[in-house]
C-alpha cells in the first residue's frame, strides 16, 4: 500500500498535450472529463512548452482536478508546482534529483519517481519516494526515450523485491502502452505474491479517446475486476477441491463437456489439423481451426477457448497468433500456449518471447525440452518437435512446472510418459496414457485442444478442468490401446477416436478415481 492513505493510484492520467495523441481537443476539458470518469490521480506533463505557459494551463488544471479531489502532479518541474501550488511532481531518472525535490517541496507534497529498474527502484525507495512509476511496460509512440522495456516479468521482479519488506513500502504504478484491452492481464502478470501494483498510469488510452470519460470510467471498472478477470487457477470466490476430492467432480466435467459442442479455436501448425480436429469432435466439443488473426475478435467472442501452437510458425502466422492472443484476453476466455520445437532454434526461442509479451496464457503446455525453453533454459537442444530421452528427474520436473506457474501466473502442463500439471500452488503427475501416444504425430498438440475446451467449459478451477481433459484423453488411451484391433500406431489412432467418444458416452460407468493414477506432489 501507498504510505499516503489518501494517495489513491488506481487511475493516474498523464495529461500529455503533445498534437500526435491529443490531436485539435483542448487538454483542460479533456482533463475534466478524465475527473469525471474516475481518474484518481492527474500528471501535467510538457517536455516542450515555455515556462509561462506551463504555469498557465497548470494553474487551469489544478483548478479543476481540485473540483473533483484529485491531486495534481507536474512532470519534473519543481518551479511550476510551487507557483501553482500543485500537489507535487513526479520525476524520471535523469530529471532534477530526489534529494533536491523533496528539500525544496513542503514535507506533504507528493513526489513519484520512474524506475525501470531493481537500483532504481530501491534508490527511490531509499529517498522517500511516494511512489514508483514502473516502467516502460511495452514499446509506447509517447515516449521516444525508452531506455528499457520491461514488461511485466521486469516489472514483477521490482514488485518481488521492492514492495514489501521494504523500510518505507511505496504505492507503484505501471506506465507504457496500457489500455482498456491489456490492463487486467497487466495487473494480474505483473503481481508478484502478496505483491500487486496499485494501479496504471495511462497516456493514449484517455488522452487520445473519442470519450475520455468513457474510457476513463470503463479502464477504472477494469483495474478494480482486475483479479476477478484474470486469475491463476481458482475463480476468486469459488470452492477450491481438495487434491484427491477432485476426482468426484470430473466425470460431471466430462459429461458436461461430451454434450456441450463448446467451441476449441485452433491456431495451430499445418501437421495436425486434421488430427485435432477429430480429437476435439470426439470429446464433444465443436473444432475451427482458424489461423487469421483478423477473425479471432468474433471468435473470441463464442466463449471458447484458443490453442497458440508454434509447430509451423512464419512470420505472417506470428502476426496473427498475437492478435489471437489479445482477442481472447479482451474477452476473458482462455488460451493455451504450445511452443512446440521452442528449444530447436533461434527463432522458436524467438517466438516463444514474442508470444509471451502479446498477452496472458491460461496454460503453457509443452514437453519437457519445450518447457524448458519457455524457462529460458540455454543448454536445451531440442532436434526436433520432440523432446528426446529426458534429462530431468521427477523432482526437477515438479520444481520446474511449480515454479513457472508461479512466475507466469498461470497453469503449467509438461507432457511426456508422466505428465506434471501445477498452477504453483497445486502439483500433480498423471501418468496414465499409453505409448502409443508418444509413437504418433500431434498427440501432445491435439490434448491441448482438449484442454483449452475444458477450461473454456470449466471456468471455477482451471486445474480441475485441465485434469478432467488430460483424464478424458488419456482414459481413451488405454482403452484404445486394449483393442484387439491396435497393433501399433496406425491402428491406435482410430481406437483412440473411437475410445475418445465411447468413454464420454459411458463416463456414468466409469471410476474415475480409481483409474487415474495421479499423484499430488
Ligand atoms: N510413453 C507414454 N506413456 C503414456 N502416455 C504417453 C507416453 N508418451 C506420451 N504420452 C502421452 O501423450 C500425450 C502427448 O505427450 P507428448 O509428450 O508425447 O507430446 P509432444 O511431444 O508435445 O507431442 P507432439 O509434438 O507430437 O504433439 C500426453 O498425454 C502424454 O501423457
Ligand atoms: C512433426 C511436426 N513438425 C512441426 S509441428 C509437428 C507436429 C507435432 O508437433
Amino acid at each position: 500500500m501507498a504510505t499516503n492513505p489518501n494517495l489513491d493510484l488506481s487511475l493516474y492520467l498523464v495529461s500529455d498535450s503533445t498534437p500526435e495523441i491529443l490531436g485539435d481537443k483542448d487538454i483542460c476539458q479533456v482533463v475534466e472529463q478524465a475527473c469525471k470518469g474516475g481518474v484518481t490521480i492527474v500528471q501535467y506533463r510538457d517536455k516542450h512548452a515555455e515556462t509561462s505557459v506551463l504555469i498557465k494551463t497548470a494553474t487551469k488544471l489544478h483548478s479543476i482536478t481540485k473540483k473533483y479531489n484529485v491531486p495534481l502532479l507536474i512532470n519534473d518541474r519543481l518551479d511550476v508546482c510551487l507557483a501553482v501550488g500543485a500537489e507535487g511532481v513526479h520525476i524520471g531518472q535523469d530529471d532534477t534529483p530526489l534529494e533536491a525535490v523533496r528539500s525544496m517541496l513542503p514535507s506533504n507534497a507528493i513526489v513519484g519517481v520512474t524506475a525501470s529498474s531493481m537500483e532504481e527502484a530501491e534508490a527511490a525507495i531509499q529517498g522517500g519516494a511516494d511512489y514508483l512509476g514502473i516502467g516502460t511496460m511495452f514499446a509506447t509512440p509517447t515516449k521516444k526515450d525508452t531506455k528499457s522495456i520491461i514488461g511485466t516479468r521486469g516489472t514483477q521482479e521490482i514488485l518481488t523485491r521492492c514492495k514489501t519488506g521494504t523500510k518505507h513500502s511505496v504505492g507503484c504504478v505501471a506506465i507504457g502502452s496500457i489500455n482498456a484491452a491489456n490492463v487486467q492481464r497487466v495487473i494480474h502478470q505483473s503481481t508478484a505474491g502478496e505483491n500487486r501494483l496499485n494501479g496504471v498510469a495511462v497516456v493514449s488510452a484517455i488522452m487520445a479517446a473519442a470519450d475520455p470519460q468513457g474510457a476513463a470510467s470503463e479502464l477504472l471498472q477494469r483495474v478494480k475486476n482486475a483479479p476477478e478477470k484474470f486469475y491463476i487457477s481458482t475463480r476468486p470466490g469459488s470452492e477450491v477441491a481438495s487434491d484427491k476430492g477432485m476426482f468426484e467432480h470430473i466425470p460431471g466435467i466430462i459429461q458436461k463437456h461430451v454434450s456441450s459442442s463448446v467451441l476449441s479455436h485452433n491456431m495451430t501448425n499445418t501437421v495436425v489439423q486434421n488430427f485435432a480436429a477429430n480429437v476435439c469432435l470426439a470429446t464433444g466439443a465443436s473444432p475451427i481451426m482458424s489461423m487469421n488473426g483478423a477473425e479471432a475478435p468474433d471468435l473470441a467472442q463464442l466463449g471458447g477457448g484458443l490453442v497458440i501452437n508454434m509447430g509451423t510458425i512464419t512470420p505472417d502466422i506470428m502476426n496473427a497468433y498475437q492478435a489471437g492472443v489479445k482477442a481472447y484476453n479482451a474477452a476473458g476466455n482462455p488460451v493455451l500456449l504450445d511452443p512446440v520445437g521452442g528449444g530447436a532454434t533461434s527463432v522458436r526461442r524467438q517466438a516463444i518471447q514474442t508470444l509471451l509479451k502479446a498477452g496472458f496464457y491460461d496454460v503453457i503446455k509443452g514437453n519437457e525440452g519445450e518447457i524448458g525453453a519457455v524457462m529460458g533454459s540455454a543448454n536445451i537442444q531440442q532436434r526436433g518437435v520432440d523432446s528426446g530421452p529426458s534429462s530431468s528427474s521427477a523432482q526437477q520436473k515438479v520444481e520446474m512446472v511449480k515454479s513457472l506457474a508461479q512466475k507466469e501466473r498461470c497453469l503449467v502442463l509438461m507432457t511426456g510418459a508422466t505428465d506434471y500439471l501445477s498452477d504453483g500452488t497445486r502439483t500433480a503427475a498423471i501418468s496414465n496414457g499409453s505409448k502409443w501416444l508418444g509413437k504418433i504425430t500431434g498427440s501432445g498438440c491435439a490434448l491441448g485442444s482438449v484442454v483449452v475446451s475444458y477450461l473454456a467449459l470449466h471456468r471455477d478451477d482451471k486445474f480441475v478442468a485441465a485434469m478432467a481433459g488430460i483424464l478424458h484423453y488419456e482414459l481413451a488411451a488405454e482403452r484404445a490401446e486394449q483393442h484387439a484391433s491396435c497393433r501399433g500406431p496406425g491402428s491406435f489412432i482410430p481406437a483412440f477416436l473411437d475410445e475418445l467418444y465411447l468413454i464420454g458416452q459411458d463416463i456414468t460407468s466409469v471410476n474415475v478415481s480409481k483409474l487415474a493414477r495421479v499423484e499430488f506432489l
